[in-house]
């Protein structure tokens, strides 16, 4: 089957957040988690791929000029898999470091029905880790979140529609727009 175009999604779509928005958004989300880590332990800083990617980096960044320091492994769980809507989980990769003892930041683009870092929060403290602190750039505003996970951290509340842009995918198009669209009608 051939994806539906990017151009055509790009027509119809709307800017829910630009590019100065959600770099400010990722900046004071920054400054938010630094405190958390003023005990001097480097903190094993988890990107869940492939959604995630920008957004960990630029937040990677934003935490190292506030004098963090950050160790670096990845993830790659997926339950859209290049579709508009999401079916079982499927891990593609699991982190090589371990785990046990240690104070691990997540990193992903959004939180919208939860599985996914549910899931993945499971993983990690069956895996040891001391604690378990959730970023995510964007948050899903609707009811439909499964019970026992939310962020600690949140850029921005996005509407109840699919969204793309930043990391997140159109049919595994478009994920490097910087700016967060909603699919038009
Ligand atoms: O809260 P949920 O409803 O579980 O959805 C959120 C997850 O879905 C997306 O990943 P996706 O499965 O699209 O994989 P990808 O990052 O490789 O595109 C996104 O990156 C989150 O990890
Ligand atoms: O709205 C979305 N857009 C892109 N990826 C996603 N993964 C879960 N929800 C979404």
């Amino acid at each position: 089957m051939t994806a539906p175009k990017l151009a055509d999604a790009l027509a119809t779509a709307q800017v829910v957040f630009d590019k100065a928005t959600l770099e400010a958004a990722i900046e004071r989300m920054a400054g938010e988690i630094r405190p958390a880590y003023d005990d001097g332990e480097v903190p094993l800083y988890i990107t869940v791929m492939n959604g995630g990617l920008p957004f960990a980096a630029q937040l990677a960044f934003a935490l190292g000029e506030r004098g963090l320091d950050l160790e670096f492994d990845y993830l790659h769980a997926t339950r859209y898999r290049g579709q508009t809507s999401g079916s079982g989980l499927a891990w593609l990769h699991r982190p090589a470091t371990s785990m046990q003892g240690r104070k691990v930041l997540l990193a992903d683009d959004i939180l919208d029905e939860g599985h996914t870092l549910l899931a993945v929060r499971h993983w990690c403290e069956d895996q040891g880790a001391a604690e378990v602190r959730i970023a995510v750039l964007a948050e899903k505003v609707h009811d439909r979140c499964v019970e026992g996970i939310c962020a600690d951290h949140v850029g921005v509340r996005v509407p109840d529609a699919y969204v793309f842009g930043y990391g997140m995918d159109y049919y595994e198009q478009g994920r490097n727009l910087p700016a967060i669209y909603a699919l038009g009608d």
